[in-house]
């Protein structure tokens, strides 16, 4: 394993992993968060700046079978190029040999960005060949994509092995590290985990492990549907994973047993439709009539979490709590955002990460208020449970 300060970039291609994985307008395509490309600015000017050239490659989003407009990178080109103040070319394809091309013919200082690497399911699966595809855009590689360490994709792992002498971390994985590292470390009690979102089945697994290690467990956003109908509940048409209602099952037995305490939203705000101008009501949780979903938590789930997050010394927080990005389904995650912000005021650490919960904690102005904001949410939640993320361990083995 190389090390980036020293590693010599001049007439070199730099391929980095990044995590550009930002939150866009949808109907604008505009990046409403920068968080995860700031974030990767000081690696790719290091390379720059001593001489090399960068051939960028990331996901966007998740998408299902092939290229759609609304997950292209080509989204990102113009405000990367601004905060790089320099030209970014794109290659509409992330393999090919046009691609190859365009990577071959890059001088020193100057940068490309490739198109969505998930526009193949090889990126997924991890296959070798796509992975070696992938190689042959750069002389050295560079994963310095935090957000997505924690899978096993041919981008973040299997194109390490094509690097066997060249391949390092960028400064954002480094930095991550030793902050997540200084919590998975300490000591301080009660620790609460504050779980929300949309990304039910990747991380509700997460969350069965993460009860060896947190006192408290807040379940709330789209999360918490799925444990609500779990326990005989009513949830209208809120998001659910059928497929996981064992799970939510298991998880409240075994947090019983480990006398772990779990904290489910009591009320709820429902709409109508999917969008900001919906009905919108107020109603017990599990009594959500048919036709209606919940889109945020409501004011006694408020009271409850912050009671709990003020009585916190470490606190940890991925996924909000509602539709933020809607006005009216955004007042659930503020809550509990100013919550940590006191906690934190009142000497708790706190860590909160997640491509949209970073675009939460921005949007409220409290970014500053936190003791530090990681650009990963699930990766954070799984370098916590103290595993090895596959794609630092692609790093540091022979
Ligand atoms: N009740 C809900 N119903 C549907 N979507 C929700 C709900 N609560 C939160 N969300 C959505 O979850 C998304 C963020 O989830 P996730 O990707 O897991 O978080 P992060 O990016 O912080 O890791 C947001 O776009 C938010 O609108
Ligand atoms: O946004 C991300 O993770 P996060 O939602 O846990 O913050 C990363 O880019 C990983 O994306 P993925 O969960 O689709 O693999």
């Amino acid at each position: 394993m190389a090390g980036i300060q020293d590693y010599d970039f001049a007439g070199k291609r730099a391929l980095i992993r990044v995590d550009f994985n930002v939150p866009l307008n949808k109907e604008t395509f505009e990046i409403t968060d920068d968080t995860r490309i700031r974030a990767a600015l000081k690696t790719i000017n290091h390379v720059l700046d001593n001489g090399g050239s960068v051939v960028l490659m990331s996901h966007l989003g998740r998408p299902k079978s092939g290229p759609e407009e609304k997950f292209s990178l080509k989204h990102i080109v113009h405000h990367l190029s601004e905060l790089l103040n320099r030209d970014v070319k794109f290659a509409d394809d992330c393999v090919g040999e046009k691609a190859w091309e365009m990577s071959a013919n890059l001088k020193p200082g100057e940068v490309l960005l490739l198109e969505n690497l998930r526009f193949y399911a090889q990126e997924t699966t991890g296959t070798e060949d796509f992975a070696k595809h992938l190689a042959q855009h750069g002389d050295c590689y560079i994963n310095d994509a935090f957000g997505t360490a924690h899978r096993a994709h041919a981008s973040t792992t299997v194109v390490a092995r094509f690097f066997p002498n060249d391949k390092m971390f960028g400064y954002l994985i480094e930095s991550e590290i030793i902050a997540v590292d200084k919590v998975l470390n300490s000591t301080e009690k009660p620790l609460t985990a504050i779980v929300g979102g949309a990304k039910v089945s990747s991380k509700i697994t997460i969350i069965t492990r993460l009860l060896e290690k947190v006192d408290h467990l807040i379940v709330g956003g789209g999360m918490a549907y799925t444990f609500v109908k779990a326990t005989g509940g009513n949830v209208g048409s809120s998001l659910v994973e059928d497929d996981f209602l064992g799970t939510a099952r298991d998880i409240l037995q075994k947090a019983q047993e480990k006398g772990v305490k779990i904290h489910l939203p009591v009320d709820t705000f429902v709409a109508n439709k999917f969008d900001n101008d919906a009905d919108k009501k107020l109603f017990p949780i599990g009594e959500i009539p048919e036709g209606w979903m919940g889109l945020d938590i409501g004011p006694d789930s408020s009271t409850i979490f912050a009671d709990v997050i003020k009585q916190s010394k470490l606190i940890l927080w991925n996924g909000p709590m509602g539709v933020f990005e809607f006005s009216n389904f955004s007042k659930g995650t503020a809550d509990v955002a100013y919550a940590i912000v006191e906690a934190t005021k009142n000497g708790a650490y706190s860590l909160i990460g997640g491509g949209d919960s970073v675009a939460a904690i921005n949007q409220f102005k409290l970014a500053e208020k936190v003791s530090y904001v990681s650009t990963g949410g699930g990766a954070m939640l799984e370098y916590l449970e103290g595993i090895e993320l596959p794609g630092i361990r692609a790093i540091k083995e022979n």
